[in-house]
């Protein structure tokens, strides 16, 4: 950790190397499945970064793996310690997940209770064949029995310390910065 407190993790080209690793990765999951596929976003950069996988399956691979997006904080169990009210943002899920094979993204994976009610949100749409779990950042502190099957990068941390994902879309530059 730098005298500030504050130490870059991933600068843009790292990001975009480890996307691709993790994109692989998914294409060697599903390369006997993939018309099964269905990366599914969770706000506000897992949509980003769920989009960048596909695209870059499009790219390498000639797939066309459909996006969805989650939001989550309706089925949050610690909203009211957060907000007075949850902040409902858009879901969308393009196409029927019955028996779909769905990988859900999202930046950081810290406690697991985001992943717990993204699941309980996707749930609400059907019964898919399997749920994966793609993240950017594992941070470890569990609270709840979820892992991840592809993770961009394993990162050491305190229980007090912050890991901040910046992307291009949502930022104005791709960066992942661990804070105090
Ligand atoms: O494993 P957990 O302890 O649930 O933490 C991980 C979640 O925390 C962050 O979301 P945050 O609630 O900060 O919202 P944001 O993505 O909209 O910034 C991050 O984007 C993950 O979704
Ligand atoms: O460090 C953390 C913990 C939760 N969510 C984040 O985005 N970063």
């Amino acid at each position: 950790m730098s005298a500030e407190g504050r130490v870059r993790l991933m600068d843009a080209g790292k990001m975009a190397e480890i996307i691709s690793r993790m994109s692989e990765e998914i294409a060697e999951a599903f390369s006997g499945s993939v018309g099964s596929a269905l990366l599914v976003g969770i706000h506000t950069r897992g949509v980003y970064l769920a989009r960048r996988i596909s695209q870059r399956l499009a790219e390498t691979r000639s797939w066309d793996i459909p996006v969805g997006k989650l939001d989550i904080n309706l089925y949050r169990d610690d909203w009211t310690r957060l907000h007075s009210y949850p902040v409902v943002r858009s879901t969308h899920i393009p196409v029927s997940i019955d028996n779909r094979d769905v990988i859900l993204v999202d930046d950081v994976l810290y406690t697991g209770r985001t992943i717990r009610a993204a699941l309980d949100g996707l749930l609400d749409f059907g019964r898919p064949r399997r749920v994966h779990l793609a993240v950017l950042i594992d941070r470890g502190h569990r609270e709840l029995p979820i892992c991840a099957q592809y993770i961009g990068q394993v990162v050491e941390t305190l229980p007090g310390q912050h890991v901040h994902v910046l992307l291009e879309e949502v930022d104005g530059r791709d960066e992942v910065v661990l804070t105090d």
